[in-house]
């Protein structure tokens, strides 16, 4: 279980990362973050790219229905207009971002803002998703997330795409993905 570090005297912030497969509770852990950090009275902004509208236009929604308002916005950059007076900002879907967006995480610790990111690190076909590989070398904290293999029960680290679709980005749920280990994964 993750525990928030106490806010060092410097005044500098930090970035999280939450990564791993699909359901493999991300969003969940980054809604569980966020409400702590309202619980502590902090200011908190939330984000997610605007192409997720899965369950809600400007709602954060887990496959468990937990859910939080948020900001769709079409480019990581906008992230610093909005941001405001933010202590603590989270942002969902972050493997659909640009490239800017560790840079734009880094900007925003080093002003002493909170950053919590959560995303997919690996594509359907095990790669490295967009921006994330470089949000994991700049981050300050990392927890990597398992699912549920479906096939064998065991611990799933991959996203395997059941539908045919061959781009990168193709929006779905259990209609298109399923958690699979590292040989479930392989046996295709
Ligand atoms: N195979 C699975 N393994 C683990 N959790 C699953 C599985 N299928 C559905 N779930 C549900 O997905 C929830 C996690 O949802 P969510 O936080 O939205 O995940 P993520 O953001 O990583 O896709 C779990 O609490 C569980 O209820
Ligand atoms: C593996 C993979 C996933 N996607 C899409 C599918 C979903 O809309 C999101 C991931 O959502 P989650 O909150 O992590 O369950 O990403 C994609 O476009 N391409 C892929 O390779
Ligand atoms: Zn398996």
């Amino acid at each position: 279980m993750f525990i928030e570090p106490f806010k060092s005297g410097n005044n500098t912030g930090w970035i999280e990362v939450i990564c791993g497969s699909m359901f493999s509770g991300k969003t969940e852990e980054l809604i569980r973050r966020l409400k702590r950090a309202q619980i502590a009275k902090q200011r908190i902004e939330i984000f997610k790219p605007s192409v997720e509208k899965r369950y809600h236009e400007t709602e954060v929604v887990s496959h468990d229905e937990s859910r939080i308002r948020s900001t769709p916005v079409t480019a990581s950059q906008n992230i610093l207009l909005l941001a405001e007076d933010a202590e603590v900002i989270g942002i969902d879907e972050a493997q659909f971002f640009d490239a800017e967006l560790p840079n734009v995480a880094e900007t925003l610790a080093s002003k002493g803002v909170r950053v919590i990111v959560a995303g997919l690190d690996m594509d359907f076909q095990g790669q490295p998703f967009g921006p994330i590989p470089a949000l994991l070398a700049k981050a300050d904290y990392i927890t990597k997330l398992h699912a549920i293999c479906v096939k064998c029960g065991s611990i799933a680290n991959y996203s395997f795409r059941t539908s045919s679709e061959s781009e990168k980005f193709v929006l779905g749920e259990q209609d298109k993905y399923e958690p699979r280990c590292r040989s479930c994964f392989q046996k295709v």
